[in-house]
């Protein structure tokens, strides 16, 4: 069967980072090839201290190689310069340090800086483009507020804003939900999907948020501490098993049925359980997280309204069972 394949925006090849000081060298990352395909958002995952910030240090021209290449749209990285490099990559960092009584439109406005020059007017055009990254990320409303004087999770939105601003055709952020409450992380990586997918660009997203990365990433790269780099579908990643790279030890693992990294269980558990598939879920959970193994009988559960029957005794909370059960 032929493969369709999408444009490669980015590409690695046996690219080898580490840091240099005085006498001793330190290598972070060996031999790392990787492709970013134009119209996705590929999430990058792993472990703390893999190297995932040295790798976005190296596709931003700040880290040098010691050994092979990274290409945006076919031409080097290593020789083009900054200003070159700041109208085809957008980035958002995770310390940005900007002027405190700088204002969230001016932020944003600043996004258009690589396109305008340090002293260059905004043309309506680029008005445009601001208006529409304020828009997207609903920052609007506090666009006149100071950056010292807002939220974390809207300063952080204010960031992003400034990189749809920017308007490159790559677009890497890290971190970049870290201070969001769950619906908008969910609404910021929504929309950057969106991005990726309706202007064609490539949005790579460094997050330790598996669970937003799995609801939203087209595809995944995981590292571990082999100092590989694997791509892949994150459900092929899954299914395959190696989505275990996030989490090194044996303590913990993801659970195929319940599609959620959880502690691996040792105690056999002696029970049954009637019930509907997504109800004994949350009872088996409610139950191995209180440490309880065994039912002497079987428990039958019913939703709506929900009640627990186990001998011949009616529960109408997991609490209220599971206080039965432990005295
Ligand atoms: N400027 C530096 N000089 C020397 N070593 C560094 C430097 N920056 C990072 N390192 C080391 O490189 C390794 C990878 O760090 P990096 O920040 O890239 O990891 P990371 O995967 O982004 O971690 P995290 O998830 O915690 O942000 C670490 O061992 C770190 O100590």
């Amino acid at each position: 069967m032929r493969k369709h394949q999408p444009h490669i925006a980015l590409e690695g090849k046996g690219l080898t980072l580490g840091y240099r000081r005085k006498n001793s060298r330190k290598e972070v990352l060996r031999n790392l090839d990787f492709q970013l395909f134009q119209g996705e958002l590929t999430c990058l995952l792993g472990p703390n201290g893999v190297g995932k910030s040295t790798l976005i240090k190296a596709i931003l021209g700040h880290v040098k190689p010691w050994a092979g290449e990274i290409r945006i749209d076919e031409e080097l990285i290593q020789g083009q310069k900054p200003e070159q490099l700041a109208k085809r990559i957008s980035v958002v960092l995770t310390d940005p340090v900007f002027p405190g009584n700088m204002t969230v439109g001016q932020l944003v406005a600043l996004g258009r800086t690589p396109h305008t020059g340090w002293l260059g007017k905004l043309t309506s055009m680029d008005c445009e483009i601001v208006e529409k990254a304020l828009s997207d990320t609903k920052t609007n409303a506090i666009r006149d507020e100071r950056l010292s004087e807002i939220s974390d999770g809207q300063r952080q939105k204010a960031m992003v804003a400034r990189a749809l601003a920017q308007d490159g055709q790559l677009i890497i952020l890290d971190e970049p939900t870290a201070h969001l409450d769950l619906e908008n992380r969910l609404e910021i990586m929504h929309l950057l999907r969106d991005i990726a997918c309706r202007q064609g660009k490539s949005v790579l997203v460094v997050t330790h948020d598996l669970d937003i990365a799995l609801e939203t990433a087209d595809r995944f790269w995981l590292m571990g501490r082999d100092r590989a780099l694997i791509s892949g579908l994150p459900e092929d990643l899954i299914l395959s098993g190696q989505i275990d790279l996030l989490l090194p030890t044996e303590k913990y693992g993801f659970n195929l049925d319940r599609g959620k990294v959880e502690q691996k269980s040792t105690a056999t558990k002696n029970w049954t359980i009637e019930a509907d598939p997504s109800l004994r879920l949350w009872v088996e959970k409610a139950l191995e997280k209180a440490g309880i193994a065994h039912l002497t009988q079987t428990a039958h559960i019913k939703r709506e309204p929900f009640a627990i029957f186990y001998k011949e005794m009616e529960f109408n909370s997991l609490a209220d069972f599971i206080d039965f059960l432990k005295n």
